[in-house]
């Protein structure tokens, strides 16, 4: 029998599963079977080494391995009872809807930031270029009432709103991972697919904002939703573990931190 190589392995992992997609009778909320990388096992990493090796070991790796990959922390409580200039972070479509979830609540306490979303959808015609960027949203410049405003929640209504007509001095930034919402959303592996990319957008546009802002207008802390992992139907895990291969290295951010509610 011929010795398998790389290129067969590959081929036939990725036909048997592509095989056992087409025969399943997947549900709507089933996830399609990842197609096979070719350093994802034990077996295709040792072939992977084979093929690959060379006596000429003055050759460059041609694979970049960033130093710096984003660090996720974890905290427990109200997102949106940050300091002035926090970035906060959600996941959205590219219709111009901030109608459910924690958009939602986005759309009640930053309304000009919604105003701005909007615009930015509508005034991109093929909505699905949007697919895989973000959106830094600055609030309007602070006075001194608005860098203090604390956002409440309305104890009869459950709905947050923000303190007077004030809206707190946040930065809030949009990661366009799905298209469209509710049942015609995209897939989970093409929501994962555009998280890099949509997050890689949005911290180069920090960059740039920062380097003309001045002192008190910069980003500060970035705190960010358990994204895509409610209405968008992604496991938190996967979302997170494409956000921590993301390359920082000389960006302004280093670190997010996920917040979960406190129940
Ligand atoms: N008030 C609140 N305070 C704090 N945390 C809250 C919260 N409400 C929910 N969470 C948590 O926030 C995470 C993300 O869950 P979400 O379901 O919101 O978002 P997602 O990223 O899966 O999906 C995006 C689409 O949801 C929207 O809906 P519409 O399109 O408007 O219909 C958008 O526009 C997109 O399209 C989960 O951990 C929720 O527990």
């Amino acid at each position: 029998m011929a010795p398998a190589t790389l290129d067969t392995w590959v081929r036939k992992a990725n036909t048997g599963a592509k095989r056992k997609s087409e025969n399943a009778h997947d549900g709507p909320q089933q996830r399609p079977l990842k197609r096979v990388d070719a350093r994802s096992s034990p077996e295709a990493r040792e072939i992977f080494q084979l093929e690959t090796s060379t006596d000429d070991t003055s050759q460059p790796a041609t694979e970049h391995h960033p130093e710096h990959t984003l660090k996720i922390k974890e905290a427990t409580g109200d997102i949106f009872a940050a300091p002035p200039n926090t970035l906060l972070i959600h996941a959205c479509n590219c219709q111009g809807s901030w109608s459910a979830g924690i958009a939602q609540a986005f759309h009640n306490l930053y309304p000009s930031a919604y105003t701005k979303y909007a615009a930015h959808c509508k005034t991109t015609k093929q909505k699905a270029t949007l697919v895989g960027t973000g959106l830094l949203i600055a609030q309007p410049s602070s006075t001194k009432a608005s860098m203090t405003a604390v956002n409440t929640t309305s104890k009869s209504t459950g709905i947050r709103k923000p303190a007077g007509k004030v809206e707190a001095k946040h930065f809030v930034g949009c990661l366009f991972t799905s298209s469209r919402y509710g049942r015609a959303k995209d897939t989970p592996a093409q929501i994962l697919d555009a998280t890099g990319p949509a997050m890689k957008d949005l911290l180069r546009q920090v960059k740039e904002w920062n380097a003309t802002a001045g002192d008190e207008d910069k980003v500060g802390e970035v705190r960010i939703c358990q994204i895509n992992s409610g209405l968008f139907n992604v496991l938190w895990a996967k979302t997170r573990a494409v956000l921590e291969t993301i390359d920082v290295d000389g960006g302004d951010i280093q670190e997010i931190t996920v917040f979960v509610r406190d129940e």
